[in-house]
């Protein structure tokens, strides 16, 4: 396993990253406030096609990596000190979240951040709302029901009124039908009982299959590698480890760390 703090060895090198990469962050820095950076030079590729975890304990920075992908910094008070953020080959970093959506980006935000009061079969719908095309935008409501047949059931039903797991299918859902060409899942398996964690995990096999990008972070390490062609380690804000996942699976401090000192 790689334990250098970029990714170039990995797919591609340095800063002429092949159009085959969905996502590409170089030496990135972003600060909170007027405090001290809290991700550090941080490097990473995520390849066209590819599912790539982000592991790390709690507060290691993969959600502000999420934010600084996404552009949802701001939002949190906090900005890109240096480094660059690529989609697509394109320079993204000074972009607003929704011209990355508009690029091909899409986030199931961990939280569950859905529209209690709208209906389900609504919420599915406003995940689709920058597309056009209503045969296709159907044809994909029936895809996500095909998966989450639980949303089926209920999709009259008010959104507030799901299960904590049901309302966690049904954010993944609506990221979903954005059509996305590269999705971000933070957390999705949180809170989820064990049956539905597999679920999920079948439902990240199949998103590969359907040729979609991912991009997990998931505290479900043993899991998450499993489905993962690559994945990062983060310790305090920079990435201390990365490789192909099953590397990374069977590397001695994550295993300590992560695994219950085995790779499950
Ligand atoms: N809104 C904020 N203001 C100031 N500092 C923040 C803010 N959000 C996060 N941080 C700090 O940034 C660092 C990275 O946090 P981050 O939330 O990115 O980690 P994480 O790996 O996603 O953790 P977790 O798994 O707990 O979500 C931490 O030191 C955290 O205290």
């Amino acid at each position: 396993m790689s334990q250098t703090h970029t990714a170039s060895d990995l797919v591609g090198a340095g800063h002429n990253r092949p159009a085959s990469t969905a996502l590409a962050i170089n030496d990135l820095s972003v600060s909170y406030g007027a405090h001290a950076p809290v991700l550090h030079n941080v490097s990473l590729n995520v390849p066209d096609g590819s599912v790539v975890t982000l592991l790390g304990a709690n507060g290691a920075g993969k959600s502000t990596l999420v934010r600084a992908a996404t552009g949802l910094l701001d939002v949190h008070q906090a900005r890109v000190v240096s480094g660059s953020i690529l989609l697509y080959g394109q320079d993204v970093t000074a972009a607003s979240a929704s011209e990355r959506v508009r690029k091909g980006m899409s986030q199931a935000m961990e939280g569950r951040r859905i529209f209690t009061q709208l209906s389900v079969d609504d919420n599915l719908r406003a995940g689709a709302i920058t597309r056009r095309g209503g045969n296709q935008i159907r044809a994909d409501l029936e895809r996500v029901f095909d998966q989450f047949p639980e949303l089926r059931e209920r999709r009259s039903s008010k959104a507030g009124f799901l299960s904590g797991g049901q309302q966690q299918m049904l954010a993944i859902g609506r990221a979903l039908m954005a059509k996305p060409r590269l999705l971000i899942l933070d957390e999705p398996s949180l809170g989820l009982a064990p049956k539905l964690i597999e679920r999920v995990f079948e439902v990240v096999a199949d998103i590969k299959r359907s040729g979609t990008t991912v991009l997990l972070i998931e505290q479900n390490v043993a899991m998450a590698l499993e489905a993962s062609d690559l994945a990062y380690v983060f310790e305090s804000g920079a990435v201390v480890a990365s490789g192909p996942a099953a590397e990374v699976k069977n590397d001695e401090r994550v295993k300590a760390a992560y695994l219950g000192g085995h790779a499950g």
